[in-house]
């Protein structure tokens, strides 16, 4: 057996910040900053979380597009509209934001019970699936690899995906699948089955939207390659200097497409020519940053005709539809849709309140009541968020808050706290929570109904919620808090568009409190 060697990266192509491999991201990106120091949002789901409740604030008042001052980043006093637009900027790095949280705090694969649809390029060519890792004839130490890493069987698409990443001459393919359903692992197989160690310069390259999710995959990498004698792994991010005139002898490149760009033209550390496989990761996140797309293009036209050309995306709309069949010529494709998640199993209760304080008895009415092994509650904004977490606490509850000031690194630690148990009750806003699946959940209350910024119903983060995957059959209760008439319409329109009733509950009457339990 041959000795890990992936793990060390040469000095300069760490990537900046760079970490011991035994040190969980979380704990050392270099991006993240300890809680009393991070009192301003500097990144942009807090800065989210900011125009949410600046949006709240002035949809209550009613003093739309009023002007306000608030302190940036650095602590400089600048002039923000309250109700400010979010930009497509900040839409778009949220994705990335969102996509990481999801790396960080995800443990196992996904289940999908869907059927998974795919479309050849050669449809007269036999359709091949494969149950097991051992039918794809792979290196001995990659299988190992793979075994080491504790994967049994390939999951649902890489059944389909791998006989077709790993066919002679190996084929081009488009895949979409949830975030979580083993895309990763795919390409990663795809690159290290092609990858000669004996070569000392690139021959793959993966495109990653940003630094913290190149990071992620460059982990993967190390894992499943660690029995890759020789095997080295080079960061393409801003911050990662390389001496002109060199070239690169890593096998590997991940890296993100501006900096990936100016390695394979100006500054030409890596010869395009000679790259077997070329992966664009997250083409969803990726489509969503400006400039990421034509430099993407850019790289793929300097490719060799022969190069593998892989593109896997979380999501497909028509954008990222466009852009894949720019970037993949004569692909395969593979989609597995979603799950869908259902009220059918839940239990859907409103309380009718007059204020903040109202809402908060009527939760301690429910906790006296009845016996909630962990709950999540969400507030519309962050103040409130705080507010309540604080009144929990003296109430003597175990309180995790997830909150907009948090990095991700954060708030993957805050989750990943609440699951394990150590808290009961998890607080959050929307936009923090946004994606987020904690299975073990008994109840969900909305202690603000999900709005979107124009103050209508967020049916889907409604759904997303409080909805399961009915396939468990698992029951789960659902406790919304009215406080006006406007909310209360808000509710009416949620129980319409989804047609299933939402039954009154009071919270004074402790003997219906407990009917709903059981
Ligand atoms: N065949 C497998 N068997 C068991 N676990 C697997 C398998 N393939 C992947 N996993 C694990 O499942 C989780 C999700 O896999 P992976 O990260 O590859 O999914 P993904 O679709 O790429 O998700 P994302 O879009 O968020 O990157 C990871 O923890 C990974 O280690």
């Amino acid at each position: 057996m041959t000795s890990p060697s992936v793990g060390r990266l040469p000095g300069s192509l760490r990537p900046p910040g760079a970490y011991d491999p035994v040190v969980p991201a979380y704990q050392s990106s270099s991006t993240i900053v300890p809680p009393s120091a991070s009192t301003m949002a500097t990144d942009s789901w807090a800065l989210a979380v900011d125009e949410q409740e600046a949006a709240a604030e002035s949809l209550s008042n009613l003093h739309l597009k009023e002007e306000k001052t608030k302190p940036d980043a650095n602590g400089a006093v600048v002039k923000a509209n309250t109700i400010a637009e979010k930009t497509d900027e900040e839409d778009k790095e949220d994705k990335a934001a969102q996509s990481l949280l999801n790396k960080l705090i995800r443990s196992n694969l996904v289940d999908n019970t869907n059927q998974v649809e795919v479309l050849q390029r050669d449809p007269n060519s036999p359709l091949y699936s494969v149950k097991s890792f051992e039918e794809l004839r792979l290196k001995p130490q990659l299988l190992q690899g793979v075994y080491t890493m504790g994967f049994n069987r390939p999951s649902k698409i890489q059944e389909n995906a791998l006989p077709l990443m790993l066919a002679e001459p190996p084929q081009n393919l488009i895949a979409q699948s949830q975030s979580g359903t083993g895309k990763t692992a795919a390409f990663v197989l795809a690159m290290l089955s092609q990858v000669e160690t004996a070569n000392r310069y690139p021959q793959c390259l993966c495109l990653s939207p940003t630094y913290e999710l190149a990071l992620q995959t460059g982990k993967v990498i190390e894992q499943m390659g660690r029995y890759y004698p020789d095997l080295k792994l080079a960061y393409a991010v801003r911050g990662n200097k390389v001496e002109r005139g060199q070239k690169i002898s890593e096998q590997i490149v991940i890296g993100t497409p501006g900096t990936v760009l100016d390695w394979c033209s100006k500054l030409r550390f890596i010869d395009p020519k000679k790259i077997k496989v070329f992966v664009l990761d997250e083409a969803d996140v990726m489509i969503a940053t400006q400039g990421h797309q034509d430099q993407s293009i850019r790289i793929q036209r300097m490719l060799p005709r022969n190069c593998q050309m892989l593109l896997f995306s979380a999501t497909f709309e028509e954008s990222v539809w466009k852009f894949a069949q720019k970037v993949v010529p004569e692909p395969n494709i593979i989609k597995l849709k979603r799950e869908e998640e259902t009220l059918d199993t839940i239990k859907q209760y409103y309380v009718v309140c007059n204020n903040k304080e109202e809402k908060f008895q009527a939760l301690s009415n429910l906790y006296g009541a009845i016996t909630i092994a962990q709950a999540m509650i969400f507030c519309h904004t962050r103040k409130t968020a705080n507010w309540l977490a604080a009144e929990l606490s003296k109430e003597g509850h175990q309180v995790a808050l997830l909150s907009g000031e948090m990095m991700v690194e954060q708030r993957a630690a805050v989750i990943e706290r609440f699951r394990e148990g150590k808290e009961k009750v998890l607080v959050t806003t929307n936009v923090c929570a946004r994606g987020i699946d904690v299975e073990q959940v008994s109840i969900v209350i909305n202690f603000d109904l999900p709005v979107d910024k124009d103050g209508n119903p967020d049916n889907e983060t409604y759904l997303h919620r409080i909805g399961r995957t009915g396939r468990f059959g698992k029951r789960g209760l659902a406790v919304n808090m009215v406080d006006s008439k406007h909310s209360m319409n808000i509710l009416n329109r949620i129980q319409e568009h989804f047609n299933k009733k939402i039954e009154r509950l009071d919270t004074d009457d402790l003997d219906e409190i407990e009917k709903i339990a059981n």
